[in-house]
This record gives C-alpha cells, sequence and structure tokens, in this order.
C-alpha cells in the first residue's frame, strides 16, 4: 500500500509515540535505521528524486543548465548531441547573454567557460592573445590527428610554422601558382564533370565534389603534387573517407570523459580503434607525399611547395625536420585547406536553393562584371557551355558574391567552434571571472545567430548586410564575424580561400542552376569543421542562353 506525503508524516509521528521515542533523544543514525523500517523505500527515492530534480531545475535559472549531482549538466548536452549540438549550444548561450560555465561530471574534465560574446573574443584573440594559447588540454585532445602542426601548435613552435607560411603564402609565386592551379582544376575537371552530370540527368553530391576539388587543390598549392580526386569518374580515395573519419572521431574526445576515451584508446575499442584505423590511412597518404617529394628533391627538382620549403628548413636544433613533423604539416594543411572551402561552398549553394533571387543577383553581377572587363566582347564568347575563364581581377570585382559568400559563412561558419585555455586569472570584459587553467570555447555558430550582434534578421540571408550604398564590400570586424579567426592567429588563407570559392561558385553559377533534391536532410555533422552530415545531393540544370543574353543586353 502506498502513502502520500502528508499521510507519511502523520505516519511517522504515531510510530515514535507508539514506540516511545521522541526526536530529541534519538540520534541521526537511529532516525536513518528507523525511517528505513518504516517508511517505503518506493516513497523516499520519489521524494529524493523530486528534491534532486526540483533543485537542478532552479539550478538551470542560474547557470543555464540544470546542474545534476554527479552528472553535473552532463545529461542536457547528450540531449544537445542527439538533436543539433549547434543549435542547442546557441540557444542557451542567447539565453544567458553570451556567457556561461559549463559543469561536466565529476572526474570527467569536461568544465569550461563556453562565449559568443565579441568583446570577449576580442580579448582572448587579440588583447590578451599570450594569455589565452590553445593549451595542453586541447592539444594533447587533438594530438593524434593533428601532432604538432599549426593548428595544433603554441608558442615557438607555433611562431616558426606561422612565419614560414606567411611568407610563403604571401610571395607572388604562391600567388600565380594558386590562380594556375585553380583554373585548370574547374576548367579541366570540375566543369566537364558538372557537364556529364547534367547530360544525363544524374544526381551528384555536390559536397563530396567541392571536397575533391579542394583536396586537388591544396594538394597542388602546399605540396605540389596532385591527387587527382576530382577527376570526371571520381575515383575513390581511402584518404578522404579515412580523413572525415579522424575529425569526426576527434571532436567526439571533446564530449566523452577523459578518463572514457583514454581507457578506449588503451584497449583500442569502439570510437577509438576507427579514430586509430582511420589515422593510420591518413599517415599512409602524408607519409606518401613526404616520400614522393624527397625523391624529387634528390633529383635536383626545383620546387618551391610549401612541403619544399619546410624541408629545406631546420628545427630549433639545426636539424632537418623530422619525418613526423613534415606528417604533421601534411595533415595540418589539408585540414586548413580542403573542408573549410568546400564545406562553406556547400551551405552557400544550399542557402542560394532556397534564397532563389540572391542567385539572380549572382548571376547579373558576373554579366555585368565580365562585360566590363572585357571591351568588345563577342557574344559566341559568352555563350553558356563556352570555356570562357574569368580573370583574376574579374573576379576581384565580384562584391555581391563576395557579400553572399561571407553571408554563407556568417551562418555556417567552416569552423563552428573554436578553443582556448588561459594561463593565469583574468576577467573577461563581460565580468566572467577565468581561473588559470579554465578551458574555453568560443561558438563562431552562435556568433551569426546573435541578435545583438547583426539585428533582428540575423538568422536571415541576406548578402545586402555586407554592401555599402555604392553596392562595395564592407568587411566586419573580426571579432563580431569570426569564420576566419582574429588576431595574431588570423586565418593565413583567407584571400586564397575567397579567390578559390568565388572562382568556383561563379563557374557554376554562370552556367547552371543547382536545385537541391526534394526532402534531402541537411543538417551538420559533428566533426571539426561543419560537414554537411548527408551530403548535398542535387540536380543540375544547364542554363539556356536567352537567361544570360538578358543581363548581357542591360
Ligand atoms: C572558407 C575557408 C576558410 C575558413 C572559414 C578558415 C577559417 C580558419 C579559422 C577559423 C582558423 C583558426 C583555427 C584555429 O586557430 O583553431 C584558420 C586558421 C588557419 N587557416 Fe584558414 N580558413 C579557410 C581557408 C583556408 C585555406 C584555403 C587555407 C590554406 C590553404 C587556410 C590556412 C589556414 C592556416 C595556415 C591557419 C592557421 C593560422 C594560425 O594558427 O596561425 N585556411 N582558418
Amino acid at each position: 500500500m502506498h502513502h502520500n506525503i502528508s499521510n507519511n508524516h502523520s505516519f511517522i509521528v504515531t510510530k515514535l509515540a507508539t514506540n516511545n521515542i521522541t526526536t530529541t533523544n534519538m540520534n541521526f543514525f537511529s532516525l536513518i535505521f528507523f525511517l528505513l523500517q518504516h517508511v517505503h523505500i518506493f516513497e523516499l527515492t520519489i521524494a529524493t528524486a523530486m528534491f534532486i530534480a526540483l533543485r537542478a531545475w532552479r539550478s538551470k535559472r542560474h547557470h543555464g543548465l540544470p546542474i545534476w549531482p554527479i552528472l553535473g549538466m552532463l545529461p542536457s548536452l547528450l540531449y544537445g548531441i542527439t538533436t543539433n549540438l549547434y543549435e542547442w549550444l546557441s540557444e542557451v548561450l542567447i539565453r544567458q547573454n553570451g556567457t556561461f560555465t559549463f559543469q561536466g561530471p565529476w572526474f570527467a574534465s569536461l568544465d569550461c567557460v563556453l562565449t559568443s560574446d565579441p568583446r570577449n573574443l576580442e580579448y582572448l584573440l587579440k588583447t590578451k592573445f599570450s594569455s589565452f594559447p590553445k593549451g595542453r588540454f586541447f592539444r594533447y585532445t587533438l594530438r593524434d590527428l593533428l601532432g604538432n602542426g599549426i593548428f595544433n601548435a603554441d608558442k615557438e613552435a607555433w611562431q616558426r610554422q606561422r612565419k614560414t607560411v606567411s611568407l610563403e603564402f604571401h610571395s607572388t609565386m604562391f600567388r600565380n601558382l594558386t590562380a594556375e592551379s585553380l583554373l585548370e582544376l574547374v576548367h579541366k575537371r570540375l566543369l566537364p564533370l558538372l557537364e556529364s552530370c547534367v547530360n544525363k540527368s544524374r544526381v551528384i553530391d555536390l559536397q563530396d565534389v567541392l571536397l575533391r576539388l579542394t583536396f586537388d587543390n591544396v594538394c597542388m598549392i602546399a605540396f605540389g603534387v596532385d591527387p587527382g580526386c576530382s577527376q570526371p569518374h571520381l575515383p575513390d580515395i581511402p584518404f578522404a573517407t579515412a580523413f572525415e573519419d579522424a575529425t569526426e572521431t576527434s571532436m567526439r574526445r571533446f564530449i566523452t570523459p577523459v578518463w572514457m576515451w583514454k581507457f578506449m584508446r588503451h584497449l583500442n575499442v569502439g570510437v577509438e580503434k576507427r579514430l586509430k584505423e582511420s589515422i593510420e590511412k591518413v599517415d599512409e597518404f602524408a607519409e606518401s607525399v613526404i616520400m614522393t617529394r624527397k625523391k624529387e628533391l634528390a633529383l635536383q627538382h626545383d620546387k618551391s611547395d610549401l612541403l619544399t620549403v619546410f624541408m629545406r628548413l631546420k628545427d630549433e636544433n639545426g636539424m632537418a625536420y623530422s619525418d613526423k613533423f613534415l606528417r604533421d604539416i601534411c595533415v595540418n594543411f589539408i585540414l586548413a585547406g580542403r573542408d573549410t572551402s568546400s564545406v562553406a561552398l556547400s551551405w552557400f549553394f544550399w542557402l542560394l536553393h532556397m534564397n532563389p533571387q540572391v542567385e539572380e543577383k549572382i548571376l547579373a553581377e558576373i554579366c555585368r562584371v565580365v562585360l566590363s572587363q572585357r571591351e568588345g566582347l563577342k557574344k559566341e564568347e559568352v555563350v553558356v557551355g563556352s570555356c570562357l575563364a574569368f580573370r583574376p581581377e574579374e573576379i576581384k570585382k565580384m562584391d555581391y558574391l563576395h557579400a553572399a559568400l561571407s553571408e554563407a559563412l556568417r551562418l555556417y561558419p567552416s569552423v563552428p567552434v573554436d578553443h582556448k585555455e588561459v594561463v593565469e586569472d583574468v576577467t573577461f570584459p563581460d565580468g566572467t571571472v577565468l581561473l588559470k587553467g579554465t578551458k574555453v570555447i568560443y561558438s563562431i555558430y552562435t556568433m551569426g545567430r546573435m541578435e545583438s550582434i547583426w539585428g533582428k534578421d540575423c538568422k536571415e540571408f541576406k548578402p545586402e548586410r555586407w554592401l555599402r550604398e555604392n553596392g562595395h564590400f564592407m568587411s566586419e570586424s573580426a571579432y563580431k564575424f569570426t569564420a576566419f579567426n582574429g588576431g595574431p592567429r588570423l586565418c593565413l588563407g583567407k584571400d586564397f580561400a575567397y579567390y578559390q570559392m568565388k572562382y568556383a561558385a561563379a563557374s557554376i553559377i554562370f552556367r547552371y542552376r543547382v536545385k537541391v533534391l526534394e526532402n534531402h536532410p541537411v543538417v551538420p555533422k559533428l566533426a571539426l569543421t561543419l560537414y554537411m552530415k548527408h551530403g548535398l545531393k542535387v540536380n543540375l540544370q544547364r542554363r539556356d542562353a536567352a537567361e544570360i543574353d538578358k543581363y548581357f543586353k542591360v
């Protein structure tokens, strides 16, 4: 038989009286013993559960999420993972005015401060840059995949790499190489591939095609090799699947108690086994690139790609860089240059599909720019399907396209969250106190969805917000638009990435309408970069001459 709580109380009092025991002379343990004997365990459990739930619920008001005994905020995080983690996180951050402290389970090392407040971003990325390195925890978590490469390095190791890469990226030779390689890849691979899909009315995964394109491109400019991944027959590249798997499983470590993933790694089971296997395949590819390059150098081939530059350099002890370090350089550059631009372009094409008026404006701009740059242009030269190739100065003049890509990156930043660790006690501009060793995660994804930064229409895709009245592109502070990071660790490939994305997008839009398959699910994947979980399945429709003519007559 069950009693309700108030009945229960009188029941205990009666029992106490009949047993001639008073609460004053009864010690704590005998009371517990007495209660256990006489109160139904079920009722006690319900009462305790209700008490705990009430307390957890009340803590939500102050801390943003309910805090449970032992588990901390883990149940909410698990819920977030099963839905859309970035949307879930944004909802919490916005409710908490841009900053909140995540309290993980006991002994899990998951505690951290999360922020999307531009004042804090400027503080940690620029003002107090040296107090916010990547830190030991994050470096250790990503060490198996990224090693000591630029993304995962701090202090001198980072500075040395940054200096070398920066010099290389700003050289005329590099700029020429990027323009040439892109021209070749787009015209000899991407467009013939798309054309054959149109002819056969074949559905393609545009994200996969773009990943192949940027993979070939980054390998050509960074390591001087062409893996041929974007060839029209779409060869099977085991490296690509392994690499995606490795970024996904590495990300999982951030939401798994440290002792747990370390234990799994030790036993080589589950996700950790998958990670190990994928890293082995990634390493195989990097090793083959390094070996090829070394052989060519021995034969005195004159190469000037980034990998060769590093091979010729000496480390802090005057020794040549080890093969392991060269491997780290390869993996970091593939992550930097392959995934970021292609996933950004995938989200961009999806947003265009949803906003056809923006697509029309881009097409109008492409035609206008080409017309204004090429005096006496003959109609045959611009006929659809022709080999018209955009010139670098034309790409630079496409301000509306630049704005539309920035808008896509604002809403779907390729690096959705990033991390730091503070090395001294500091206070954020918003008043949050950070003790030495606190882990900080900043959500770039959330920043694009904050009314306080972008206004009431922040969730809408509006390239116009990036344009001045004269139609020229207007850049935004890196601490509000943090898709390319900011301060001393600002993305080194930003200019190249815009050029590459604009070139590929303009070449596609000029020739085709990209239609996403009806009911194709578009959701982000939980990985280091914002892949679309199910790719982007599209149909391409060739534009007819009249469509283009319309703009050339203006
Ligand atoms: C849409 C395209 C791109 C986006 C959104 C992007 C974004 C970013 C972000 C957020 C970071 C900071 C990462 C961190 O410190 O954790 C970064 C760093 C970097 N990016 Fe990019 N990136 C893009 C394209 C590229 C390309 C194409 C390259 C080169 C081929 C490149 C090279 C780098 C390098 C070398 C760094 C490291 C900078 C440092 O730590 O000092 N990025 N990028």
